[in-house]
């Protein structure tokens, strides 16, 4: 894992495809649950009448997106998913030269020109993950209840500087001795008030607080438009 480089970001070249399009980038550890909550979205965003397109990051293969086609199958069609084999560390093709993602996202909305928001599936990476402001409107890190209560006092710029927190697998929190009350309490002192949200990904509990913020967060539309 590279811990270093932070500083180095390219400017990627505008996909003028991708303005008007309202992008959410979903990171966090490996396994925490960005597929899980992702599926979970789609449905909700869909019923609220949006028009969604998802771009999957992984390094070497195409599993997160085969996996979301399959979870979506007769919800969003296969097409609007697409996976980026990165070939290098998750951060890089979403922070540092997310010119691959944007490439692949720009291409999905010539395909679907319908498509209102794009959302950016990072690969699993460390504490230190961001997204590229080029790449991602908002930007959502997910935890890992597994992991232990306490992740959220572990700080790393994902849990204090993200847009929306999400503790996701509330529902394993007694099966690990995680106490989800000392997860949000830290989660909300090291965030000074940023917004966290408790979510069990595969029932659903917490995701339409998930899609009720990233309707907070949507650009109002101008009247031109
Ligand atoms: N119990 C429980 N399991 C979950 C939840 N969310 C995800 N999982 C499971 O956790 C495992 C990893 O979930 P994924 O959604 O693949 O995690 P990910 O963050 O996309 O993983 P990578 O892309 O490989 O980093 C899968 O077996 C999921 O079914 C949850 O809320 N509760």
């Amino acid at each position: 894992m590279d811990h270093h480089h932070h500083h180095h970001d390219a400017h990627p070249a505008v996909r003028p495809e991708l303005e008007g399009v309202f992008k959410v980038g979903v990171g966090g550890p490996v396994g925490s649950g960005k597929t899980a909550l992702i599926e979970a979205l789609v449905p909700i965003l869909i019923e609220r009448g949006h028009s969604v397109g998802v771009v999957t990051n992984d390094i070497y293969t195409q599993e997160d997106a085969d996996h979301v086609k399959r979870t979506l199958h007769g919800v969003l069609e296969p097409e609007r998913i697409v996976g980026v084999e990165t070939g290098s560390c998750p951060h890089t093709a979403v922070r540092d030269d997310p010119t691959m993602n944007l490439a692949a996202g720009a291409e999905l909305i010539q395909r679907f020109t319908d498509i209102d928001t794009l959302l950016y599936e990072s690969g699993g990476d460390n504490l230190t993950l961001t997204f590229s402001p080029a790449l991602a409107d908002v930007y959502v890190f997910v935890l890992d209840t597994g992991e232990g209560d306490k992740m959220p006092r572990k700080r790393g710029p994902g849990i204090t500087n993200s847009d929306l927190l999400v503790i996701n697998k509330i529902d394993i929190a007694p099966y690990v001795r995680a106490d989800l009350e000392v997860m949000a309490r830290d989660a909300d002192r090291v965030r000074e008030g940023r917004p966290v949200i408790l979510t069990d990904s595969l029932k659903g509990t917490g995701v339409e607080a998930v899609a009720d913020f990233i309707a907070g967060r949507r650009p109002v539309c101008s009247p031109t438009a």
